[in-house]
């Protein structure tokens, strides 16, 4: 079985997916085996997804294993892909403009989503990032498109490119994976921000006009644009 793919180019998304993981793991968002992250190969109906249960320590390029949006193998390859590959390829198939996916199972993220409780937008940080509360999506096994489907139909309704699966962990998805990684980090933050805030009290509301405008200065305006 083989692709008609770059061999440059797949050893240079492999390389990057095996810094993607190391970088959950230097935030502080997985552990062992926990999460994985995918890229989708540019102008290819093809993704790179970590193998299943290869502790974060041991990935190397060869650990990702080319996948196509059917979350079937489209390479030989020794390795089974991640538990997570039919809902990376289910969000593949449902979302052209997402280039990279990830998951985790980070511990205050995981907290609110244990408690079918939504990250609400209370700090400007949260609006910036999440243009508003940071969703639950439904409970769902891992296996099959149920999750997948859950990530898709949760998002359509948010800003957000986060979702908290109920009683499972963190989805996050963006234009590549570096995108999505980001997202991910910034989703445990602030979780972890509004857990600690709820310790002094209610955290005080943002009006949802000051929310459109922080986040859509954040989008256009802030950084090196
Ligand atoms: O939460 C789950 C199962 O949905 C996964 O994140 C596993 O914890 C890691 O699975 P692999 O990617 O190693 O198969």
């Amino acid at each position: 079985m083989s692709v008609d793919v770059s061999p440059q180019l797949l050893g240079d998304l492999r390389a990057e997916l095996v810094e993607r993981h190391q970088q959950l793991v230097r935030y502080g968002l997985v552990v062992w085996t926990a999460g994985n992250v995918s890229a989708r190969v540019p102008g290819r109906e093809l993704f790179l997804i970590k193998a299943s249960g290869v502790e974060y320590e041991r990935l190397e390029p060869a650990s990702m294993v080319l996948c196509d949006l059917n979350g079937e193998r489209a390479e030989q390859s020794g390795l089974k892909a991640s538990s997570d590959t039919a809902a990376h390829a289910y969000v593949y198939r449902a979302m052209p403009e997402v280039g990279g996916v990830v998951h985790t199972h980070s511990n205050y993220a995981c907290a609110f989503a244990a408690a079918g409780e939504p990250v609400p937008c209370v700090l400007t940080g949260i609006a910036d990032e999440f243009g508003g509360e940071i969703p639950v999506g439904p409970f769902a096994r891992v296996g099959n498109d149920d999750i997948g489907e859950g990530i898709v139909s949760t998002l359509a309704g948010h800003r957000s490119r986060a979702v908290l699966m109920q009683n499972h962990g963190v989805f996050t998805v963006g234009a590549n994976a570096e995108a999505a990684v980001k997202t991910a980090v910034l989703c445990e933050d602030s979780a972890k921000s509004v857990h600690l805030a709820r310790s002094l009290g209610e955290p005080l509301s943002i009006a949802s006009a000051d929310i459109d405008a922080l986040h859509d200065r954040y989008r256009n305006v802030y950084g090196q644009q």
